[in-house]
């Protein structure tokens, strides 16, 4: 659990807006007491009298453990600090001199029942040498409650990466912002719930966490074609795009699946439209109402699938392009599609992007972003810690969802939940991304556990009228 739609900076961009706080007159020492007084007040909110033993590191996030040790022990609570190294000079070492409390090594600290995490943040991190690994590991595994300072430590701040830490909190306070570790990769699990203490820094980013979207009601003029027209393409596996068909018909106003099972017909709001040759595609397509086009989901990968995907490329629809569609371009997915001046969305998971984009390449957030500028395609990159990416570089990090949706088919659900946003118009092609992502992991927790994505699809309904 993140804090919905705050920004989510960087390392070296926290850096900066700390030391644009220090250049208007602000003191090292006065940010370091806000940030130990934000870590004590939700120490003290989870604490319920336990022994408390503050891990401090030998950096800032060290100073932040030695001011909250000194507070929790002020409001009464049994205080031990367990060192890792010297304090480095400035604010940090100002804060281990204020604190005249019982104080050991790390080597030779024991277990308490509430560990509190100041041993590293957002400084570089290197993994932890195997004896002070194996100390850590005794003293989070007999705690019965770890709240990390900033960030868990020995993660890297910036992909999520863990670096071989044997940390894993219950609750992490992010001081200032949220950074990429509490939204993307290991951090997910590390980190625990995240709370975002405010300590007075301003911070501006173009990159935020999910948040619940506004939609619109109908209006009183609204009509089918209004609230938008989403065509579903079919292809070997119908069953796919059934699921897209259906997931759009919440919320959009007229539904088209196209493909060779004219014939079949549940759920009947879904128009059936018989196409399967070049012919067929080009006059479906030739319909100026249409909003939102799917193409991907079990498309298939031979011949006739790679004409309907070249035709819907060539329209001048809004596209959404998932599953198959995804890999048929693969590594020309760049080139093909920069040129292609209509609205495209892309929703890979992870082995779609890498097919595309390649494997490597930095943070996960930073490969969507090169990804989307490369296309110039906005692109939902999914998973546990899913990452929205603007052509602009704009992001949006989304972990709202439930693990309970790694099943087949989720991922069509979420193209025809996202065609339906996008064919209503009234949200830009970033808000329409977020409202999809949001919608879909909504109705995975509404689902509760072991659903599938037909149950997913019910509950859309239920997501959607949270948002009103
Ligand atoms: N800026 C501010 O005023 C404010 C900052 N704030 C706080 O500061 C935090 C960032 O502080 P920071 O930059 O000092 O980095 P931090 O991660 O604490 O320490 C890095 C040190 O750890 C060392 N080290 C690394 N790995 C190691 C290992 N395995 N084993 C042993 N040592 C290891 C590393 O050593 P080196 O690798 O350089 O030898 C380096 O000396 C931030 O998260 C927030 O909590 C708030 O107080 C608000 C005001
Ligand atoms: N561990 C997880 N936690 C949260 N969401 C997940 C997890 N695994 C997968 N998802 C989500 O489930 C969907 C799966 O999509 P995808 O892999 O394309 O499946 P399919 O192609 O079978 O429909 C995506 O929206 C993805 O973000
Ligand atoms: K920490």
């Amino acid at each position: 659990m993140i804090p919905p739609g705050v920004p989510v900076v960087s390392a070296a961009a926290m850096v900066a807006a700390e030391q644009a706080v220090f250049a208007a007159g602000a003191s090292q020492i006065e940010l370091m007491e806000r940030a130990g007084t934000a870590v004590a007040r939700e120490a003290l909110r989870f604490a319920n009298q336990r022994p408390v033993l503050v891990l401090a590191g030998p950096g800032n996030n060290g100073g932040d453990g030695y001011v909250a040790a000194r507070l929790l022990e002020e409001a009464g609570l049994d205080v031990t600090v367990a060192t890792m190294g010297d304090a480095k000079a400035g604010a940090a070492a100002h804060m281990r001199s204020r604190w005249e409390g019982r104080t050991v090594a790390l080597e030779d600290a024991a277990p308490r029942a509430f560990l509190v995490d100041g041993l590293l943040g957002i400084g570089k991190a290197r993994p932890f040498t195997p004896d002070l690994g194996d100390r850590l590991r005794t003293l989070v595994e007999g705690a019965q409650f770890v709240l990390s300072i900033d960030i868990p430590s020995g993660f890297d701040t910036d992909s999520g990466d863990d670096l071989g830490s044997p940390v894993t909190a219950d609750r992490t306070v992010a001081l200032g912002a949220l950074k990429p570790v509490h939204c993307i990769g290991d951090g997910l699990a590390g980190c625990g719930a995240v709370m975002l203490a405010d300590i007075g820094i301003p911070v501006e980013s173009a990159w935020h966490s999910l948040a619940r979207p506004a939609l619109a009601r109908p209006s009183a003029r609204a009509n089918k074609y209004s609230r938008g027209l989403v065509v579903v393409i079919e292809g070997e596996m119908p069953g796919a795009a059934r699921l897209s068909a259906c997931a759009a018909a919440s919320g959009a106003g007229y539904v088209i699946l196209a493909g060779d099972t004219a014939s079949d017909g549940q759920p009947h709001a879904i128009v059936r439209r018989r196409v399967t040759t070049p012919e067929t595609m080009t006059e479906l397509l030739d319909d100026s109402r249409i909003g939102a086009v799917v193409v991907g989901p079990g498309l298939g990968r031979g011949q006739n699938a790679r004409r309907m995907l070249d035709l819907a490329l060539s329209s001048s629809h809004a596209l959404i392009l998932d599953g198959d569609a995804l890999s048929l371009l693969g590594t020309d997915a760049g080139a093909r599609l920069s040129d292609r001046r209509a609205p495209k969305v892309l929703t890979p998971h992870s082995g779609e992007f890498d097919r595309m984009f390649g494997p490597g390449g930095g943070s996960k957030i930073e490969r969507t972003i090169a990804g989307a500028k490369e296309s110039g395609a906005h692109i939902i990159h999914k998973g546990g810690d899913t990452v929205i990416a603007a052509p602009s570089g704009e992001v949006i990090l989304g972990a709202n969802g439930s693990p309970w949706l790694s099943t087949a088919g989720t991922g069509d659900v979420l193209a025809g939940t996202l065609a339906t946003q996008l064919a209503g118009g009234a949200l830009s092609h970033l808000e329409a991304c977020e409202a999809a992502v949001w919608l879909h992991g909504r109705a995975a927790q509404l689902c509760g556990p072991a659903f599938h994505a037909d149950d997913l699809i019910a509950n859309l309904p239920r997501a959607i009228a949270e948002c009103l």
